[in-house]
């Protein structure tokens, strides 16, 4: 007998694993398509659930543990009839909330695709309990390997542009190997995500390449499945959705502008990153997932800036008064620099000749376009209204 562990391994042969329903290969059967979204409560994955959702073929299924993630950011979707609520193992699920599920846990579910998004990404919050994040890499990407090769799904890792570490090729093509401390405190992220890469590549390569591939033995034909495979790096984003007290920095100062705060630059403030609007990095995860390359491939905006212009631009953008908005500098806002955190990468910015090329993706939102996006979404989450 074949049996198939919860990670999707066969441990016999003698019998084909599980296939989708034959119904799907019926002439008359017009399957939607059914895409599980781990991490889908977050700022990036509710952003790629709306995108999804307005393709009625499809089928949208979330899991998320809520550590980072929250409800708010589907309520739009739930009781929608393609917005499929499930059961897991011991988790009851009710019409009005979104399946509480953990991908350190395995999970069992029939989709064609899988966006595999969860891990909590700010570092105050990856640092937070630094086990559980490694675990969420390494385990978690496992258990969505395993589901995506039993039942002979597309999987996409977000991974990040943390791999290249602090890097020291500039900008950062996806060639370069990267330069990561491996007991730093960065490092169940950074090294959790690379972990995350191999195994993807593992997986891609030890179970074939096309989907699905037929094989005799003992004159029994059985049918697996590939695993398609495609990985993104992700690079630094923002946009409305974000947690206003998420502690990454356009979150920061957008919010310390709106509190009448000081906006805190961690020395030395000349290091760069370069920061890309949410839709763009959503248009670039499904143009990845629905094409042909398997990546890794860069996903971000090429345009760098050291944490004091961005702190000048916030300065500049966010207007608190009609005299503010006419000069265009808020008299409030100060500049205070603070200590930085160990290991904090000295320069970032993608090399995106291979998004641009294979995906036929670049950015199309610029920073000072962004910024006044995200403030509206943030004044209405605090309350804090325009002075004009
Ligand atoms: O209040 C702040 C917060 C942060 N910063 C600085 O801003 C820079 C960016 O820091 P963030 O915390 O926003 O994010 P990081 O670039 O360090 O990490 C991010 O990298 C890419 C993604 O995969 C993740 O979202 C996240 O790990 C750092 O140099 C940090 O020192 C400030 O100057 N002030």
């Amino acid at each position: 007998m074949a049996k198939n562990t919860a990670n999707g391994d066969h441990q016999t042969t003698t019998k084909p694993p599980p296939t989708p329903s034959p119904l799907r290969f019926s002439k008359f059967f017009q399957p939607n398509m059914r895409i599980l979204v781990t991490g889908g409560a977050g700022f990036i994955g509710s952003h790629l659930v709306d995108k999804l959702m307005e393709d009625e073929k499809n089928e949208v299924i979330v899991v998320d543990n809520f550590f980072t993630g929250s409800k708010d950011n589907l309520k739009r979707w739930i009781g929608h009839p393609r917005f499929e609520l499930r059961r897991h193992e011991g988790v009851t699920v009710s019409v009005t909330c979104l399946l509480f599920v953990d991908v350190t846990e395995p999970l069992l579910v029939e989709v064609d695709k899988i966006y595999h998004l969860a891990c909590p990404a700010s570092p105050i919050f990856y640092k937070y309990n630094a086990v559980k994040t490694i675990k969420t890499n390494v385990i978690g990407t496992l258990n969505m390997l395993g589901l995506a090769k039993r039942v002979g799904a597309r999987i996409l890792l977000t991974s990040t542009s943390e791999v290249y570490g602090d890097p020291l090729v500039h900008p950062q093509p996806e060639s370069y190997w990267g330069n990561v401390n491996p007991i730093g405190v960065r490092s169940c992220y950074d090294e959790g995500k690379r972990v995350a890469e191999t195994l993807m590549f593992d997986y891609h390569r030890q179970h074939g390449i096309g989907c699905p591939q037929y094989s005799t033995d003992a004159f029994m034909i059985s049918m697996h499945f590939a695993t398609e495979i495609r990985i993104a790096r992700i690079f630094n984003t923002y946009g409305p959705r974000m947690n206003i007290d998420d502690g990454r920095v356009v979150s920061n100062f957008i919010a310390q502008s709106l509190r009448d705060e000081p906006l805190t630059v961690q020395a030395p403030g000349t290091q760069t990153r370069s920061f890309c609007y949410v839709s763009d990095m959503v248009d670039g995860l499904i143009r990845l997932m629905e094409g042909d390359n398997t990546g890794p491939i860069n996903i971000g905006n090429p345009g760098e800036f050291t944490m004091i212009e961005l702190a000048e631009l916030v300065k500049e953008v966010i207007t608190y008064s009609q005299e503010a908005a006419l000069c265009l500098i808020s008299p409030k806002v100060e500049i205070k620099m603070v200590e930085n955190t160990p290991d904090d990468p000295r320069q970032r910015k993608p090399d995106i000749t291979k998004a641009k090329e294979l995906l036929g993706w670049e950015p199309k939102v610029k920073l000072r376009d962004g910024l006044p996006l995200m403030e509206e979404d943030f004044r209405l989450r605090l309350g804090v209204s325009k002075k004009i």
